[in-house]
């Protein structure tokens, strides 16, 4: 299984969302990887410059890749597993309505299931999991990584 050899990985975020500042975006980015951080060896760096191991951006339908975005609600994001060049890369689509509480579509929730794909995760069948192939609001409030999450990266990078 593919995953970061290196105990710094950089992220670099190359296009915002209108619907959320940079602010806002840039703190809630840190903080979905912050909860894999907790529980491995690995630092997250975010740069503003040059290329990043997880380049990530905000875009509705094509966005550069062959796997354009289908507007509202559907393919909310996507991340490729860990490797060289676009390994890692997140996408968001920007057709989604971003927020950072229980309405619409909550950003946290959103990235920190996109970096468990871009640490080497896939889909998880405990329905409880962050992993879980459906996007299913939970509190955010000290928010920490479900257990079988914690595992499974911790298995990859313990
Ligand atoms: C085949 C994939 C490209 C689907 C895509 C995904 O899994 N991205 O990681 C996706 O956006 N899936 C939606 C499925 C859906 N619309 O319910 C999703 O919510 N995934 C993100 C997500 C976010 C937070 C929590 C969970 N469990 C799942
Ligand atoms: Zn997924």
């Amino acid at each position: 299984k593919p995953r970061w050899k290196q105990s710094v990985v950089t992220y670099r975020i190359t296009e915002y969302t209108t619907q959320l500042s940079q602010r806002e975006v840039d703190s809630t980015i840190a903080k979905a990887f912050q909860l894999y951080s907790d529980v491995i060896p690995v630092d997250f760096k975010q740069i503003f410059s040059g290329t990043a191991d997880i380049m990530i951006l905000f875009k509705g339908g094509d966005h550069g890749d062959f796997y354009p975005f289908d507007g509202p609600n559907g393919v909310l994001a996507h991340a490729n597993s860990p490797g060289p060049e676009q390994g890692g890369d997140t996408h968001f689509d920007d057709d989604e309505k971003w927020s950072l509480s229980s309405h619409n579509i909550n950003l946290l929730l959103v990235a920190a299931h996109e970096f468990g794909h871009a640490l080497g995760l896939d889909h998880s069948r405990d329905s409880s999991a962050l992993m879980y192939p459906t996007y299913r609001y939970v509190s955010t409030n000290a928010y920490t990584l479900p257990r079988d999450d914690r595992l499974g990266v911790q298995a990859l990078y313990g």
